[in-house]
């Protein structure tokens, strides 16, 4: 079959697949896991449902500040996640919809390039394989949790985010839980089985937690966690992993001292990184170049270096976010099907990490505008310097006053804007700088 437009990739991918159909052009969707991507069932809408009840647990532990005494919050493990797995489930709704679509094929397997216009789909041996052909190729097949290669870590057994939303979902919070990394998964985790009442242990390499974040942000965060009794050890190396009866081991050694010690858990959550999903896609039968860590090279109209081939969200590997990912969507699905074409731009990503409490960031740090030697001022105001943080029950000494940062240029231009807050600050904070 010949299509007008193939879409691999059932994530942001989604977008350009509308506004095609839109055009009234014939297309085909390649998906070969569940309809949604890794946002919807694996990623930031689950886990976001977790780390709801998680936020509402630290702030009923701080209401006596203003002046609401409760009891400790008890914790309905099945209802909240109930609740989790009704959003994961959206994705029956969303492959429905797709297979009643006029114009539209719906493949549920995995796509790879036969040809710089050809693609073969693949079943698992379950059915023939089916061949496509397309004009336009529009990959967005995303990336996966990177697992390193740790000595007994297979045969002791681990979770990713893939299979925490999946297979090895817990019939019950973990008693205690080792996780592997400092970036963005590992600090929403370590924030989401805290507050429910996980013992919790950080194992990262690097010199501090969120390293894409300034310093003073790190410190922060790692302050509250220890205040909230996770074991945050930084600089540390994953030497083995062990299982016996009753629980998992990790050997860590301390990088600096070499001294060696063991973290008992009962789970590991590898949160280490993620690679590039390209590896499926047999890129070489199409002439479609990747980076030396194999994400899909793009320029700024997100063409790859094959003319007929488009790559767009995490495969690009820039700015793993969703947002992002739904930015290059809309200006590729303009660029092919509209008027004028435009290029993307990556000068002002904002992210946030939903931990305790949540860090937001947008621009450049201190240290890189520093690293540029761009003349800067920053400004910096805390909770309890703004009324919404008063009346929250902020005081000058306490060690969770968060902040408001901004960095700014000589020309009044801003260069970052970095945000510590609960939830609930965020909207008052940003009025009241
Ligand atoms: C736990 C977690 C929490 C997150 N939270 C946030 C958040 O709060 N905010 C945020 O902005 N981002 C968050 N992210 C990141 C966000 O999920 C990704 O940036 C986003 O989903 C990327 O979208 P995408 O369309 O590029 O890829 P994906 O959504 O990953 O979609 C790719 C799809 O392609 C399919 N696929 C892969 N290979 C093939 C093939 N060969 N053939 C057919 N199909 C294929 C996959 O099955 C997948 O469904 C989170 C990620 C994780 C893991
Ligand atoms: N709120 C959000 O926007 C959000 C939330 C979750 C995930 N995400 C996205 O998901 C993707 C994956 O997140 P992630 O947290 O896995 O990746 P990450 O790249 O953010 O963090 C990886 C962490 O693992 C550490 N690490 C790497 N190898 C290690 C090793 N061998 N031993 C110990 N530590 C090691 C790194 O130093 C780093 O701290 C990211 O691209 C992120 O943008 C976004």
């Amino acid at each position: 079959m010949r299509y007008d437009v193939v879409v691999v990739g059932s994530g942001a991918g989604l977008m350009v697949l509308e506004e095609a159909l839109n055009q009234g052009l014939k297309c085909a969707i390649i998906e070969k896991a569940k309809f949604g991507g890794t946002c919807l069932t694996k990623g930031c809408i689950p886990s976001k449902m977790l780390v709801y009840p998680a936020d509402f647990v630290r702030e009923i532990e701080r209401s006596n500040r203003i002046g609401i005494n409760t009891c400790p919050p008890e914790i309905n493990w099945n209802f909240i996640s109930q609740k989790m797995w009704e959003q994961i489930n959206f994705h029956k709704k969303i492959e429905s919809n797709l297979l009643d679509m006029p114009n539209l094929d719906v493949y549920k397997g995995t796509g790879a390039f036969t040809g710089t216009d050809s693609m073969v789909i693949g079943y698992d041996g379950n059915r023939p394989d089916d061949i496509v052909y397309g004009d336009k190729f529009i990959i967005a097949v995303g990336a996966r949790s990177s697992v390193p290669n740790f000595e007994g870590l297979d045969q002791a057994g681990y979770i990713t985010s893939e299979t925490f939303f999946g297979e090895k979902f817990p019939a019950k919070p973990w008693k205690s839980l080792a996780i592997i990394g400092g970036g963005a998964i590992s600090m929403e985790f370590a924030h989401i089985f805290s507050a429910f009442g996980t013992k919790v242990t950080i194992i990262v390499r690097s010199s501090s937690i969120l390293n894409k974040e300034e310093e003073e942000i790190s410190e922060f965060v790692t302050k509250q966690f220890k205040g909230n009794g996770v074991d945050v050890l930084t600089n540390t190396s994953v030497v083995s992993v062990s299982k016996d009866q009753n629980s998992k081991y990790i050997t860590v050694e301390n990088q600096f001292t070499k001294e060696k010690t063991t973290v008992a858990c009962e789970e590991i959550f590898v949160a280490s990184g993620v690679q590039s999903n390209a590896d499926s896609l047999s890129l070489e039968n199409a002439n479609v170049e990747v980076d030396e860590k194999g994400w899909i090279r793009t320029n700024s109209y997100l063409e790859t270096s094959q003319k007929n081939i488009w790559a767009l969200g995490d495969i690009n590997g820039k700015y793993q976010f969703r947002h992002k990912a739904n930015y290059e969507a809309l200006i590729l699905s303009g660029n092919l099907f509209g008027k004028e074409k435009k290029e993307v731009s990556y000068d002002v990503v904002p992210w946030t990490i939903f931990t305790h409490p949540q860090v937001a960031h947008v621009g450049m740090t201190e240290k890189e505008v520093k690293a540029k030697g761009i003349p800067y001022k920053t400004a910096k105001n805390y909770y309890s310097d703004v009324v919404g943080g008063i009346a929250m029950g902020y005081r000058k000494r306490d060690e969770d006053n968060g902040f408001i940062k901004i960095i700014v240029g000589q020309d009044k231009k801003i260069l970052g804007f970095i945000l510590l807050a609960l939830r609930r600050l965020f909207c008052c904070s940003l009025l009241c700088i």
